[in-house]
């Protein structure tokens, strides 16, 4: 029959840590030659090598209450208090946990309250953040009531700075147990017992919950899309690209409109328009519009953007489907006919030169995703084809 000390998983509180050299005293379980182990919070894993006790002398295996140097066959990162475990029964790792708190405190327990938790050999700040309910220390029953007065228990939810390997207590005592104080001074204020991790980071790898661009257009319960508005000045696109944002905006979605004019008073404001600088002023336009979609929003991109060798490489840039190309299509003598700036004017009169449809080329798309006929549309109307096109492709759901 095993020994249920030993029984239980291997759990190890690093005290030292030397390239591939750890130190630690052993919290429950048992440990020999050969197993594999997994530092809780990283998720690494590696194997064990050889055994010492503190005197340096070798040793066949290792248990509970036992003083151990373990040799690994790759070299971890520990800081002391970390927890090592057998990789086969790993404990779970999270910010948040519900436990049960006997209170110390001279005054109540106050909820947002820095306070210093030590789980383990860990230690961190915390502070509870609700109160669920009193604990009757008799029966073990739920009391009515938010306030925690010294001597009393009550089941709280807690967060910590930053995430904390555990087992539940009622699986674990060495790791499950918790002890707190205040911020500064020794004195212990509560005891505890932790309940469950309150994450879904609980029982997974710390790595597993890096943030990602699936993650973060998850949170915005949106698909991101760069919409790439293509026309001669005066065509209509920063009109369309404002009413579409409108439209977006106002059912609640999070977008960015990257307008030509504007781009060219900051990041651009190094660029003219000569052919050389308007490729540079796509390019740049066009990184940026991708870490847009990376952070999860929907781009609304307005450009002359003349060539298209030019799209071609911000189509490039982005994933499958998520570049469209909007070609508002406005003929030049519309264009010119209501030259608000004055731009065509000048132009026409030598003092603008490079002048895109005067003498500087634009090249209409060939294959747009969407053409815009704007006479006789509002710019309105023409927000409400694109609001067709992508309702009918599923990227608004
Ligand atoms: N030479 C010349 N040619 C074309 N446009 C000119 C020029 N000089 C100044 N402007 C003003 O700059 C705006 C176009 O900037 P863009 O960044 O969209 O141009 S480009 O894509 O790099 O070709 C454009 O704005 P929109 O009218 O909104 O398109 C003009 O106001
Ligand atoms: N569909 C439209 N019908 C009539 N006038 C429009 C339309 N779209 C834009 N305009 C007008 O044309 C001018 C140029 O529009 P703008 O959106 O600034 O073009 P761009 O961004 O392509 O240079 C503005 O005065 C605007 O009010």
């Amino acid at each position: 029959m095993s020994d249920p000390a030993t029984a239980a998983p291997f759990r190890l509180a690093i005290s030292a840590s030397r390239g591939p050299e750890i130190e630690g005293r052993v919290l429950s379980g048992r440990v020999a030659a050969g197993d594999r182990l997994v530092a809780a919070t990283s998720g690494r894993t590696a194997g064990v090598t050889s055994l010492r006790n503190g005197a340096g002398e070798p040793l066949d295996a290792a248990q509970v209450g036992d003083h151990v140097v373990l040799g690994l066959d790759d070299a971890w990162s520990l800081t002391p208090g970390d927890l090592v475990a057998g990789a086969d029964r790993r404990p779970a790792v999270a910010d948040q946990v519900a436990a049960d708190i006997d209170w110390r405190g001279e005054g109540p327990l106050i909820p947002g309250r820095n306070l210093s938790f030590t789980v383990g050999a860990q230690t961190a700040t915390g502070s509870v953040t609700e109160i669920r309910h009193r604990i009757d220390p008799r029966s073990g029953q739920a009391l009515a009531g938010k306030i925690v007065g010294t001597g009393e228990t009550a089941r709280v939810n807690l967060t910590f700075a930053r995430a904390l390997a555990f087992d539940p207590f009622t699986e674990n005592e060495a790791t499950g147990a918790l002890t707190i104080r205040a911020l500064s001074g020794d004195a212990i204020l509560g005891t505890g017992r932790i309940a469950f991790g309150l994450r879904r980071a609980t029982n997974i790898h710390w790595q597993a919950v890096d943030i990602d661009r699936a993650a973060r257009a998850e949170i915005k319960g949106q698909v991101p899309v760069c919409l790439w508005f293509t026309g001669l000045s005066g065509a209509g696109k920063s009109a369309i690209a404002n009413a579409l944002e409108r439209a977006l905006f106002s059912v609640g979605r999070h977008t960015y409109l990257l307008d030509g004019d504007n781009v060219r008073h900051g990041l651009n404001r190094d660029l003219g328009f000569t052919e050389a600088d308007r490729v540079e002023n796509i390019r740049r336009v066009a990184e940026t519009a991708r870490l847009m979609l990376d952070a999860g929003l929907i781009v609304l991109a307005s450009f002359i953007s003349p060539f298209r060798a030019d799209r071609a490489m911000a189509r490039a840039l982005m994933g499958e489907g998520e570049f469209v190309e909007i070609f508002v299509d406005t003929p030049l003598a519309v264009a010119e006919a209501r030259d608000p700036k004055g731009l065509y004017r000048r132009a026409r009169a030598g003092e603008i030169r490079n002048f895109t449809g005067l003498d500087s080329p634009y090249e209409p798309p060939l294959s747009p995703e969407i053409r815009l006929a704007t006479g006789g549309s509002t710019p309105e109307a023409l927000a409400e084809e694109v609001l067709a096109y992508l309702a009918s492709r599923g990227t608004l759901r």
